[in-house]
């Protein structure tokens, strides 16, 4: 099967799958960060207290003018930073709840960060490598991850040989490999063209939903945000903050159908004009804002 067959299918079966069961809000928090700020050494105030709960099976996008501390608060989620004060629960617990009992966290960044030397299939084993997964067992969850992202034919390609949405879905085979329940992204397709981004948008709304993924998304693009996300927190800057937060009730999968509906249109509108309030509330120290793509 093909890259293109390969997306239809995953797209398909999501679609066939019966609707999720009880409402966001009455699903469990995957991750609350509680009063949680963050300065760094130097001085930076990058967030003021921040109080976020997100529930098991959300898509929540981060939002904002450049600098109002997205990625540090998904680096704070991610346990890569410590918030200066306040807290954060992950599964109702502290960070050693991760890893336990099926729990799993994967990060996956702007820059795919592949092993230029090593092949898609030994970049993708990397992290069961460094469990010592046994190779046996390692090497049909690397199949099955490529196969998921529509890469099954690239396993024994090396990364100079792919397109830049080719390595990107690399990266996220290398995410999917640890079978997480928690994926964070911070503007993994920020680098992308309009199309491959799109392609990889539909993908990854189909996988989140049919692998009942909690995801916590980084982007600066409205469009990418609404077609994405359950909910979509905007933030201000000076210090970072929760500045509004808009809520997108289009049922899961999405497709075209939605991308190109007026309701669609409409949320882009209502977010926009969200995110110029937050750039107007941050200005003053050069909040800049935030491009319509
Ligand atoms: N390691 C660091 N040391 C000092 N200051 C930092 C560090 N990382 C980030 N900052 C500062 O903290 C603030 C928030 O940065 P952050 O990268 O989280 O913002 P952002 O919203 O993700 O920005 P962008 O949209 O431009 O990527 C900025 O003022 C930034 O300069």
């Amino acid at each position: 099967m093909g890259p293109a067959s390969q997306r239809a299918a995953l797209v398909q079966a999501a679609a066939a799958k019966p609707p999720p069961g009880p409402e966001p809000h009455l699903q469990p928090p995957v991750v609350e960060v509680l009063s949680a700020e963050k300065s760094f050494a130097n001085g930076t105030r990058a967030l003021a207290p921040i109080d976020l709960t997100v529930r098991a099976g959300e898509f929540l996008t981060l939002i904002g003018p450049s600098g109002c501390g997205k990625s540090t608060l998904l680096k704070l989620i991610a346990n890569l930073y410590e918030p200066t004060d306040g807290r954060i629960n992950w599964w109702r617990g502290d960070f050693r709840k991760v890893g336990q009992d099926g729990r799993r966290l994967a990060f996956v960044f702007q820059d795919p960060t592949l092993m230029p030397w090593a092949r898609v299939a030994t970049n993708v084993r990397l992290p069961l490598d460094l469990e010592r997964v046994p190779k046996p067992q390692a090497t049909p969850r690397v199949a099955a991850a490529l196969e998921q992202v529509g890469l099954g034919h690239a396993a024994r390609s090396f990364p100079r040989q792919l397109s830049g949405g080719m390595r990107m879905r690399v990266s996220i085979a290398r995410a999917l490999v640890t079978e997480p329940n928690l994926l964070l992204m911070d503007e993994p397709f920020g680098a992308l063209d309009e199309f491959t981004r799109n392609k990889l948008d539909d993908d990854l709304v189909a996988l989140s939903w049919e692998r009942k993924l909690t995801t916590i998304f980084v982007t600066h693009s409205i469009y990418e945000a609404v077609f994405l996300s359950t909910r979509i927190v905007v933030m201000a800057a000076n210090p970072g903050r929760v500045f509004r937060e808009v809520v997108i009730d289009e049922p899961m999968p999405r497709g075209d159908d939605f991308r190109t509906s007026s309701r669609f249109a409409d949320l882009c509108r209502e977010l926009s004009a969200a995110l110029t309030d937050a750039s107007i509330a941050s200005q003053g120290k050069g909040a800049k804002t935030p491009c319509a793509r």
